[in-house]
């Protein structure tokens, strides 16, 4: 009797949180609708940017995402301007996500994620736009990401229009789509980091000549379950030569989690509720920035986790 209460408790809460992974999508598709009919017209900007192979690409942003992200001996750290979580309580309140953005610049984050969907994680177009202008501002070697749930092509060039340096595709919302998109990105000359859980979709993201991944411990499809070491069982699906830069996120706080990812060959951490509204950020980053390859401390998998 107990058993099979527990078991229906579990079945239950996980379907929920899928539901809400489904649910976000669900009004994505709704939003996007009416996106798609402002865009309709054939000759207008997004669709134009999607039609036209960009024959004289510059590689600014690619140039810029490739000095941000990889350092040779230390962590990247990048900031998700969040006001709120699906995946956590988070709640915080700001009017002027470019200043937040420059805020954590200036503590020495080294790149930024800007939020458009506002039902997930309470950003929108403003957000986006502010966030952008701010940072090309003061800080213009600084990448800056678009972030929403991406489904269709058209955000994509949404992103590339906004001048963004790069976009953020989840490979568990879109599966085998992941392969038209990043087909899109390439032409439109827009870098992706496709976020993945899964060694599956790690081996689709480098299948489809995926630059960056962003390996995500919350198991957003599995009813948002938290695996700490899951961005260790999927370094071994990845080509070799090292050419493919990688990232963890999901519930990053401290500075000695970090340092294992440090020493197993990750090159960045991508955190939101560590940093928002962390009085600290701006240490957290420091400490961070300070680890040093090749020196592991006391840490190591079985102790930190
Ligand atoms: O706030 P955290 O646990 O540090 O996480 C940041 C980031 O991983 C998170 O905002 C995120 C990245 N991709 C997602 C997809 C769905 C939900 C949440 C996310």
């Amino acid at each position: 009797m107990m058993a099979q209460t527990f078991t229906t408790t579990a079945l239950k809460s996980s379907r929920n949180n899928d539901y809400s992974l489904f649910e976000m999508v669900r009004r994505k598709e709704q939003q996007l609708e009416h996106f798609r009919n402002q865009h309709k017209d054939p000759q207008d900007d997004l669709r134009m940017l999607l039609g036209y192979f960009d024959a004289t690409p510059d590689f600014t942003s690619s140039k810029k995402l490739a000095n941000a992200l990889r350092n040779p001996d230390r962590l990247s750290v990048g900031v998700d301007i969040k006001r709120r979580s699906p995946t956590s309580n988070l709640r915080v309140d700001f009017n002027d996500a470019g200043g937040v953005a420059e805020s954590f610049v200036d503590c020495n984050a080294d790149f930024i994620i800007a939020n458009a969907d506002y039902e997930s994680y309470g950003g929108d177009t403003t957000d986006i736009e502010q966030v952008v202008t701010a940072i090309r501002k003061s800080s213009p070697e600084t990448p800056v990401i678009f972030k929403d749930i991406i489904i269709d092509p058209l955000q994509l060039a949404l992103a590339k229009s906004l001048k963004f340096d790069a976009a953020l595709v989840m490979a568990c919302v879109v599966g085998k789509d992941l392969l038209e998109l990043l087909n899109t990105a390439t032409l439109i000359n827009l870098p992706v980091i496709v976020e993945c859980h899964t060694p599956e979709e790690v081996s689709l993201a480098v299948e489809g000549g995926a630059g960056t991944i962003l390996l995500n411990r919350v198991d957003r499809f599995g009813g948002n379950e938290f695996h700490a070491t899951q961005p260790f069982a999927v370094r071994d699906v990845l080509p070799p030569g090292n050419f493919v830069t990688t990232l963890v996120t999901g519930k990053v706080f401290d500075a000695l989690e970090s340092n294992l990812f440090l020493q197993e060959g990750f090159d960045g951490v991508l955190i939101g509720e560590g940093l928002i509204g962390n009085p600290s950020a701006s240490s957290l980053i420091k400490e961070i920035h300070e680890l040093e390859l090749g020196d592991e401390g006391e840490i190591n998998r079985s102790n930190v986790f």
